[in-house]
């Protein structure tokens, strides 16, 4: 018997995969091919042959709303936040995902996905059980289970490729349906969009135009967004350090509990914290603190050391926070 999977392995091997590639084959992820009707759909659609989603496009387009009950909003927010491909989504992004996520029951032996058919929708499990195989060479293999909480189907939709496998309700099961215009906008059009949306920001604070581009572009490949409500503490001195922080947009307070002759700094858009930490693999400095919302991009320390920590060393500590 198969283990149940919460997120396929298929997209994360292609997404790491794709990871280096250049802003050209990134944007020819976001062109769709023609589709047909299929066996099954939550909402049965027409075509979309029509669809052109590109990043200059991005502001034209019709949020889909589908009312649903807290207990729902509640259960896809969790789920989502344990699938790896929702993670760069910021909380407004979330919030259009789960909107868009529609309810879709579906009994006992229905095929949700038949292999080689057209993509038209990503599927979250919210209770039940389905089982995907995949013919190859004549032969049907099972790949996987299903139960609450796993996903599929995104592969198709991120890829504009055939659907790879077929996927079978093994019991009555309910399923919430993510269209693919709303898939594509949200998570397809987030990478280019967030590479681009990146590259310009960095380029346009004095620190990182000593980069080249290929060194700006690996570092907007690798950073993540993180929002902060008003009075948030960021980072807690003495704690370890695990992120770098690029302030995107709104205030943070820097305060030291401990050399107070300091007195508190305030940063904001363009300038950065987090990095003393990293840099010397001791304990955060000091506190830092939003004022108002903060929007930041973030780099794990991983990256940051791999990325950043050769142009700090050359730095001798310019700004040294936390
Ligand atoms: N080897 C596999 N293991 C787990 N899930 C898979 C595997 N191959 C395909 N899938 C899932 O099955 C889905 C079929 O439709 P997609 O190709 O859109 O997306 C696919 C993945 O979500």
């Amino acid at each position: 018997m198969q283990q149940e999977i919460h997120q396929p392995v298929t997209f994360t091997n292609i997404f790491y995969e794709n990871s280096d590639e250049s802003a050209d084959q990134i944007s020819s992820l976001v062109s769709f091919p023609h589709q047909t009707c299929l066996p099954f759909s939550p909402v049965r659609r027409t075509s979309v042959s029509a669809e052109s989603i590109i990043p200059s496009n991005l502001t034209r387009y019709d949020k889909v709303v589908i009312p649903k009950t807290e207990s729902q909003t509640n259960f896809i927010r969790e789920a989502l936040a344990e699938i790896f491909l929702f993670k760069d989504l910021d909380k407004d992004q979330l919030h259009d995902v789960v909107a868009a996520m529609k309810e879709c029951p579906v009994t006992s032996g229905t095929r949700v996905i038949k292999q080689g058919d057209d993509g038209d929708y990503f599927y979250l499990v919210q209770s039940g059980r389905l089982e995907c195989h995949i013919r190859k060479d004549g032969h049907s293999k099972q790949v996987a289970v299903y139960g609450s909480k796993s996903s599929f189907g995104e592969v198709a939709l991120m890829y504009n490729s055939p659907r790879s496998a077929t996927i079978t309700a093994t019991e009555d099961t309910i399923l919430f349906a993510l269209d693919r215009t709303t898939f594509r906008r949200l998570l397809v059009n987030n990478m280019a969009h967030k590479r681009i949306t990146y590259e310009t920001f960095l380029t346009n604070i004095p620190f990182f135009q000593s980069l080249s581009v290929g060194e700006r572009r690996k570092i907007a490949d690798a950073l993540e967004p993180r929002t902060f409500d008003d009075q948030d503490i960021v980072i807690a001195q003495g704690d370890a350090g695990d992120y770098f922080y690029l302030i995107v947009s709104g205030k943070a307070e820097v305060t030291n509990s401990i050399n107070k002759t300091s007195g508190n700094t305030t940063l904001e858009e363009g300038q950065y914290f987090g990095e003393c930490a990293l840099i010397k693999d001791v304990p955060r400095t000091a506190t830092v603190i939003a004022r108002g919302q903060l929007n930041c991009a973030v780099l794990p320390r991983q990256g940051f050391q791999r990325l950043l920590g050769p142009l700090f060393d050359s730095m001798d500590g310019r700004q040294q926070y936390v």
